[in-house]
């Protein structure tokens, strides 16, 4: 149950930034914009603030943020070694990532037992939870843009057309087709890997490029679209029963 009714969870990755409001433990609405904030009209009574960006790109946010909700409480989530029942594997748990730590809570209270947590945005985040809730490590690797955009900026002749980029049969026979299914064959590939690594664990997936990734996936995966919203919700209000 939560402290409060209104939340609003401000989660701001390297590729975008996502507001996510919660009203009584439900999604109320979820946008990409930050204007969107200013046309629901929505009124938070507290903010869950969770970055992975810099100090100089957050100050501007935050500063937007106070200007629309001057009263609010921004509450900044931080990696902890412990949290919602969750022990973190790093030895410096501050060096993992908050949107990690927040994924890997809510995956595992998803599924309160073994359980691999995927986030595929600018990179790509595996983590591993254990069915006590010991975080047992996890990957980073590039997301599907960050893959093609080093080839393209790395090289002389990786050059192609988005209207080349088509979905065609067999192996690839151009060079939009390589280099898209190419990428897109790497990071299947790795996430086959770690299944096969962790026979029996629960799946929980979300990120803003995993809808590309969903029906090439063998196994059964549970899509939770708003996992680091709700791995912030259940940090925050811990905070606050901390703080009552
Ligand atoms: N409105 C959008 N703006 C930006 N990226 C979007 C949008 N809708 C879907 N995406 C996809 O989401 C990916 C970014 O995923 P996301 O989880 O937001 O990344 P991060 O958390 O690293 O910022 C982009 O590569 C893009 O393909
Ligand atoms: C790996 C990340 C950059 C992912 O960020 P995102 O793809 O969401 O933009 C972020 O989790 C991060 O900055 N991690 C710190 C290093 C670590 O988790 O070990
Ligand atoms: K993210």
């Amino acid at each position: 149950m939560s402290v409060v009714t209104n939340e609003l969870v401000v989660d701001a990755g390297n590729t975008s930034i996502k507001f996510t409001a919660f009203a009584a433990g439900k999604v109320v609405f979820f946008s990409r914009e930050f204007d969107v904030l200013v046309e629901e009209g929505f009124s938070p009574e507290v903010i869950y603030f969770a970055s992975v960006r810099s100090g100089e790109d957050d100050r501007g946010l935050r500063e937007k943020l106070l200007a629309l909700y001057p009263d609010v409480n921004l509450i900044e989530l931080q990696t902890t070694a412990r949290a919602c029942g969750v022990i973190n594997a790093y030895p410096e748990p501050s060096r993992l990532g908050v949107d990690r730590w927040l994924s890997l809570i809510a995956g595992y209270h998803h599924v309160k037992n073994n359980v691999v947590v995927v986030d595929v945005g600018t990179a790509v985040k595996v983590d591993v939870v254990s069915s006590e809730g010991v975080h047992l490590g996890g990957y980073i690797a590039p997301g599907l843009n960050l893959m093609e955009s080093s080839l393209l900026s790395n090289t002389a002749k990786i050059r192609y057309t988005q209207s080349e980029v088509v979905v065609g049969d067999g192996l690839p026979n151009s060079t939009a087709r390589a280099v898209t299914e190419g990428c897109y064959e790497m990071l299947v590939g790795f996430l086959e890997r770690v299944y096969k690594m962790h026979p029996n664990f629960g799946w929980v997936v979300a990120g803003g490029d995993v809808d590309k990734l969903l029906e090439a996936l063998n196994f059964p995966v549970q899509y939770s679209p708003n996992l680091v919203a709700e791995g912030a919700r259940l940090v925050g209000n811990e905070l606050l029963r901390g703080s009552k």
